[in-house]
């Protein structure tokens, strides 16, 4: 089995006669469909779930975490207009299918490109080809398009840190940006505001990225450091404060969760003594914040993991858990996250409610979707 298998392009025929179903596939048959998976009569591929059985375990199971822990790495679904297909793809949530290149998987898959966000996927053995519209178009074939609505706009970059800016990788610690990326972003910040909003601890991710010309939000954006600007809606905000930053000039300082700080120190202590013999699993504290891993952890003891947190949340109702990739991130059940970071520093820069501003962000991950939906443009790295 090769995963990465980028030979030349194969000459393709289009398999014998193909009929769209009711679902607007073009199919022969429908060779994956899991045991038990029903069509049903509107939009979506049904699963009907399993009924879970009362124990400890179950718990986790029976609540969805299991499946959700197991899904928040690739293979990610593809939505259609009318049905959800699996499209496999790589651990940094490439597809794995790419146009032009025939790939061994557990059999050889064609893939070609028809138009615009559109690809067929021809499975030859088993006569079976699906023609998949990802939900969004390519930000790279749709180059033209993006610059074409930036013309004559003020852009302002958001970015994510981790599989955005730096390549996922089995150490958290190890997840360092590569010379040509810092270069680029750097460039990019001499012609636009710039600012990263990550998952990790502002002071971390400053650590990595090193570049004191962006601004930048940790913890999912519940610590932000920027540009000092008196609005309504930044003085209406409580825990809004100046301070100074590294280079001593005067910012914003805004930390919506600052009370949660000696809750949060807790659970991580707690976490840490809780997973310590789960060999593979690492918590890390994001300060406002808490995140486990599993990435390492052999899959048949991700249940017991995400026990261990379900568990011990069960003594902190005011946080609550959001999945990540091969993560569990624990954060104060607060109403604020990338999103209203990317509002806050709109307005810190000055550039909130206004036509002539164009805010893009880039992201990878299920957090980052908070930020897509508040930004007129968003980019979303594992779609490609
Ligand atoms: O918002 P982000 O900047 O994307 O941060 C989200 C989490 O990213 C990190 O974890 C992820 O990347 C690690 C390094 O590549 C990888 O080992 C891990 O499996 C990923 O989940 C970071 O360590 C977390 O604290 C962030 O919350």
């Amino acid at each position: 089995m090769d995963l990465k298998s980028n030979h030349a392009a194969p000459i393709l025929t289009d398999p014998a006669p193909m009929s769209k179903s009711r679902l607007g596939l073009y199919s022969g048959l429908f060779p994956y469909s899991p045991p038990g998976a029903v069509f049903s009569s509107g939009m979506y591929l049904a699963v009907p779930r399993k009924k879970p059985i009362p124990g400890k375990l179950e718990d986790v199971r029976s609540s969805g975490w299991l499946d959700a822990m197991k899904s928040s790495s690739p293979p990610r679904k593809k939505m259609t207009k009318d049905f959800i297909v699996e499209v496999p793809s790589d651990d940094n949530g490439d597809l794995l299918y790419r146009p032009g290149c025939v790939h061994f998987l557990t059999e050889p898959v064609f893939c070609s490109f028809l138009f615009e966000n559109v690809y067929r996927i021809v499975f030859p053995t088993v006569n079976f080809t699906v023609v998949v519209q990802l939900k969004y178009p390519s930000a790279l074939s749709s180059f033209e398009q993006i610059t074409n609505q930036a013309k004559g706009k003020k852009i302002a970059l958001f970015l994510d840190y981790d599989g955005t800016l730096s390549p996922i990788v089995d150490d958290p610690e190890r997840a360092l940006m590569s010379k040509t990326m810092r270069y680029a972003v750097r460039n990019v910040a001499k012609y636009f505001p710039t600012a990263i909003i990550s998952g990790r601890s502002r002071d971390k991710v400053y650590e990595f990225v090193g570049l004191t010309e962006l601004h930048y939000a940790g913890s999912h954006g519940m610590d932000i450091m920027g540009p000092v600007r008196n609005s309504e809606f930044i003085d209406d905000l409580q825990n809004c404060i100046r301070s100074t930053d590294k280079q001593g000039k005067e910012v914003n300082l805004f930390q919506p969760a600052s009370e949660y700080l000696p809750m949060i120190d807790e659970v991580f202590k707690s976490l840490i003594e809780i997973t310590k013999d789960i060999k593979g699993s690492k918590v890390e504290n994001n300060k406002f914040c808490v995140s486990v891993h599993y990435r390492n952890v052999d899959e048949k003891h991700w249940s017991t993991i995400g026990q261990c947190v379900q568990d011990l949340l069960k003594d902190y109702p005011r946080l609550r858990v959001t999945h990540g990739r091969k993560v569990l991130e624990v954060r104060p059940d607060i109403k604020w996250d990338k999103g209203k970071a990317v509002e806050f520093l709109l307005d810190s820069l000055g550039l909130s409610e206004r036509d002539d501003v164009l805010p893009i962000y880039v992201g990878d991950d299920r957090t980052d979707e908070d930020a897509l939906k508040s930004c007129v443009r968003g980019i979303k790295v594992s779609e490609s």
